[in-house]
């Protein structure tokens, strides 16, 4: 009998609390290769803290996270998955280009012309020179998403990734998904259910109900 491939993530049994309130879990779910997951939520349900669960930033109370079959760990989670928070950290100082250059270097690319590219397909071409604070949130988002493609991870995390765009940019999140997914990477979307979803198979997990569904 074949052996079914791991998950590139699974969640079992997770859960979180803060000062003795229940966040979220227990939560089951995994995601493969070729598969977006949406997390749904209201403002406050739990959505970002979920996803920095997943990140490693925060602990979970209990449960496990597995990557690709092995319990979390920061090694392999680097090697795995990107993750586009709530906030951008982008260093405001730096231009646009060098905040791109940094986070490729991070992950390993040192591609002048990818960069080039990333840039213009953000919608940022002309603001290679300026720096990150000076942009506007839907073009610090812009930014965000260039860097998440400047590495090759194949799991994404993306926490309100359609946040501060405009329409353009929201269908250009969903083509960069669906591109995303179809070369064979996954990706878990958190989002208060205001936008369309990419044009791929969905699951969705409402994490107030605690139950994933395709
Ligand atoms: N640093 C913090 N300290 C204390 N409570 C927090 C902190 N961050 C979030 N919370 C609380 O945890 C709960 C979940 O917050 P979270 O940010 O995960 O929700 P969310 O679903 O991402 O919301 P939104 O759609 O508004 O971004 C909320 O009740 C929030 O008030």
């Amino acid at each position: 009998m074949p052996v079914a491939a791991a998950a590139l993530i699974e969640a079992d049994a997770l859960c979180f609390s803060r000062n003795e309130e229940r966040i979220f879990g227990p939560l089951d779910f995994r995601i493969d290769a070729g598969e977006a997951l949406l997390v749904k939520g209201d403002n406050g349900a739990g959505k970002t803290t979920l996803l920095r669960v997943l990140a490693g930033l925060l602990p979970p109370e209990s449960g496990r996270i597995r990557l690709q079959g092995e319990d979390f760990g920061r090694d392999g989670f680097v090697q795995l998955a990107a993750y586009l928070g709530h906030r951008h950290g982008h260093k405001a100082e730096l231009t646009v280009l060098q905040n791109l250059r940094f986070s490729a270097a991070l992950q390993g690319r040192h591609d002048e012309a990818l960069l080039e590219r990333l840039i213009a397909d953000c919608g940022l071409a002309g603001y290679e020179d300026t720096p990150a604070g000076k942009l506007s949130a839907g073009q610090n988002k812009r930014l965000s998403l260039a860097r998440l493609q400047a590495g090759e991870r194949p799991l994404w995390l993306m926490d309100e990734p359609y946040a501060n765009l405009d329409l353009a940019g929201i269908a250009w999140v969903n083509a960069l998904v669906q591109r995303h997914i179809e070369s064979g990477g996954a990706a878990l979307i958190s989002t208060h259910g205001a936008y369309a979803a990419p044009a791929v198979p969905v699951r969705t997990l409402d994490i107030r109900r605690s139950a994933a569904h395709g």
